[in-house]
């Protein structure tokens, strides 16, 4: 975490924010909301599947510029919060909103587009192409020359593709894999497989960063090289939600935390609060102990 605790401007509220890192770094996104504000509103979010109420009446925020922790035990409705909020699936009920805007009944890449971008618990990667290709598919998405422009090669298609190149090995740097940027995606060691997932879903220049359990199957050490690039990605200006079921890496490095179970949201606080509550703790007895650490 930064140092950045006697903020007072319009930027102060966000624990451990490097408010100016990331409002200089931000300041080329055009997001209509000042860093503390409002990013993103759940509003009575409800997720019905036959009988089972998968999530019941989930609300929160996510502040611009901080790092929030979506957390519960196994199946308490993290990643179907996600799927609801990222267009996967079509909530039953209530709402999502990006800057204000409702992206209810908005399709998937167009939520993406809009500056929600997500990785999956199960790695999504083309396998067949090199990291480096995987990452420019992400920002080939936000292209303005049409197709006939790539056939016919015109200029401003060349200059894209360019700086695609160009940009695409700046983000494989900022994860740290790009001296494997010519390697085919199913060839990387799992932990760059989970850091090209990142890369790519910077790529499509988002305002908020979804990654679902991103140290899923690393060890020890990974993980906190995780946390780290975590730390780095926000104070670069980006938000990030994070679903992670380990409780260690949540705590280290999120700013606030929002804990389901059973597809209710029972608590939503900083992680010092989170550890102590009493709700929490007993929501994770029977869990795993490295969960709850
Ligand atoms: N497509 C689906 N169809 C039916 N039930 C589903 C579907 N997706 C999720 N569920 C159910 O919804 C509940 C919440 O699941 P979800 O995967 O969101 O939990 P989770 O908190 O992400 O769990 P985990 O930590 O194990 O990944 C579970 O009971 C699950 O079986």
């Amino acid at each position: 975490m930064t140092e950045s605790t006697e903020e007072t401007g319009r930027h102060a509220g966000i624990p451990g924010v490097d408010t100016d890192v990331a409002e200089a770094a931000a300041a080329e996104r055009d997001i209509a909301v000042k860093v503390g504000d409002d990013l993103v509103e759940v509003k009575n979010l409800t997720m019905k599947f036959g009988g089972l109420l998968a999530l019941d009446n989930i609300s929160f925020t996510i502040k611009r510029g901080e790092i929030l922790g979506l957390i519960g035990p196994n199946g308490a409705g993290k990643t179907t919060c996600f799927n609801a909020m990222t267009g996967v699936y079509k909530p039953t009920g209530g709402q999502v909103l990006l800057e204000g805007r409702v992206l209810n009944g908005v399709k998937q890449h167009k939520i993406t587009r809009a500056g929600l971008a997500r990785t999956f618990q199960n790695i999504r990667l083309f396998g067949e192409m090199t990291a480096l290709e995987n990452v420019v598919v992400g920002l080939d998405a936000r292209h303005k020359t049409s197709v006939i422009g790539a056939l016919l090669r015109l200029p401003r298609h060349i200059r894209e593709e360019k700086s695609s190149i160009e940009r695409g090995m700046a983000l494989l740097e900022f994860v740290g894999i790009a001296d494997q940027a010519a390697t085919l995606s199913r060839h990387l060691p799992y932990g760059s497989q989970r850091r090209l997932e990142i890369a790519r879903a910077l790529a499509t220049d988002p305002k908020v960063l979804c990654l679902d359990e991103p140290a899923a199957g690393f060890n020890p050490a990974e993980k906190e090289e995780l946390m780290q690039l975590i730390r780095t990605i926000r104070d670069d200006g980006y938000t990030v939600l994070l679903i992670e079921h380990d409780m260690k890496l949540v705590m280290g490095v999120t700013d606030r935390i929002v804990v389901l179970e059973f597809g209710k949201k029972i608590a939503d606080d900083v992680p010092s609060v989170i550890r102590e509550d009493p709700k929490v703790v007993s929501a994770y007895l029977g869990e795993p102990e490295d969960d709850f650490a």
